[in-house]
């Protein structure tokens, strides 16, 4: 594997495998890799010739007072991983590389509407940044495919809509939620609980089952389920920022009696740690 930090090696190195014929996927991230990211570069392993990875906590997507400096960086470890797991190349960019003009003055999309509620309304500009990112990187390794993770759903559905509105000839691809043993689902920000924390942890996911659960028995407006879910939560000892039954095609509130293609979805502090979570309810 090779790890380029700038954007001409990067073009090169690819150039060399289209000359060749070979199909790309790329897997972003910003690093301090877990299973659940290794789950998404077997995927883009299982469905392209070559596979780049990144690596970059991306500055324009952290709000004011986030976890932007404390954010956990683990480039060699992360490299060691990827290596062993038949990663291509690893694009590990400094932020002058993705940002020439620096990150206040870059040039930013904007995905409206869809951004507008859930993350995009708690974290104002997150989806601008994370959109603008995706976007450079896209227009850097041009890839065939991207896989990204279910478990930032709304993510998932902002890229989506990115790449048709943009008519970028990338198919973009969902990975699965991976999961502790104790349902919690795997995530970087999870190494900031403290053990209390860690214990309590997997009632956001307890409390999405629970959910599914009483919205397929019936006999529940959603709005209820949302209310005693989000008691659910307090009562654990979270703050919940939202706790919201949508469509999954567009994240749209549901209408009374839609029974079909519905996700649930929390975001919830826990001491420090903000948490995201899913659940489709099919
Ligand atoms: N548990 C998981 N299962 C599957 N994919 C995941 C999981 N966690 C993260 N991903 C996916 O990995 C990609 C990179 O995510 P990121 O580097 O932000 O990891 P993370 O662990 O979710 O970190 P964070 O704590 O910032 O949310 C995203 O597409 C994300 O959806
Ligand atoms: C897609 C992404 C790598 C863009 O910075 C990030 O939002 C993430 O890790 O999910
Ligand atoms: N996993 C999404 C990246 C973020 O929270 O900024």
């Amino acid at each position: 594997m090779q790890t380029v930090t700038d954007a001409a090696a990067l073009r090169a190195a690819i150039r060399g495998w289209r000359t060749a014929g070979q199909t790309v996927g790329l897997v972003p991230t910003m690093g301090n890799l877990h299973a659940g990211h290794h789950s998404l570069l077997k995927l883009a392993r299982d469905r392209a010739d070559r596979v780049v990875a990144s690596v970059f906590v991306n500055p324009t997507q952290f709000g004011p007072g986030e976890d932007f400096e404390r954010y956990p960086r683990t480039l060699a470890q992360d490299q060691a991983g990827l290596a062993e797991a038949g990663c291509d190349i690893l694009f590990a960019p400094e932020v002058s590389t993705m940002y020439p003009f620096g990150p206040a003055a870059s040039v930013s999309i904007h995905v409206p509407l869809l951004t507008e509620t859930l993350e995009g309304a708690h974290r104002p500009g997150h989806f601008d940044g994370v959109a603008t990112i995706v976007a450079k990187l896209f227009n850097l390794v041009q890839p065939d495919l991207a896989v990204f993770g279910q478990k930032d759903f709304q993510q998932l559905r902002v890229i989506e809509r990115m790449v048709r509105d943009l008519s970028l000839p990338i198919k973009v691809m969902a990975a699965p939620t991976l999961r502790e043993d104790d349902g919690l689902a795997l995530s970087s920000r999870n190494q900031y609980l403290s053990p209390a924390e860690r214990a309590r942890a997997p009632q956001i996911h307890a409390t999405l089952i629970q959910m599914r659960e009483l919205f397929v028995q019936g006999g529940h407006a959603w709005q209820a389920l949302e209310q005693a879910a989000s008691a659910r939560l307090q009562r654990a000892g979270f703050v919940p920022d939202y706790v919201a039954i949508r469509r999954a095609e567009d994240l749209g509130a549901p209408s009374v009696d839609e029974r079909t293609g519905l996700v649930a979805l929390v975001a919830a502090r826990l001491g420090n740690t903000r948490l995201i979570d899913n659940l489709i309810f099919d």
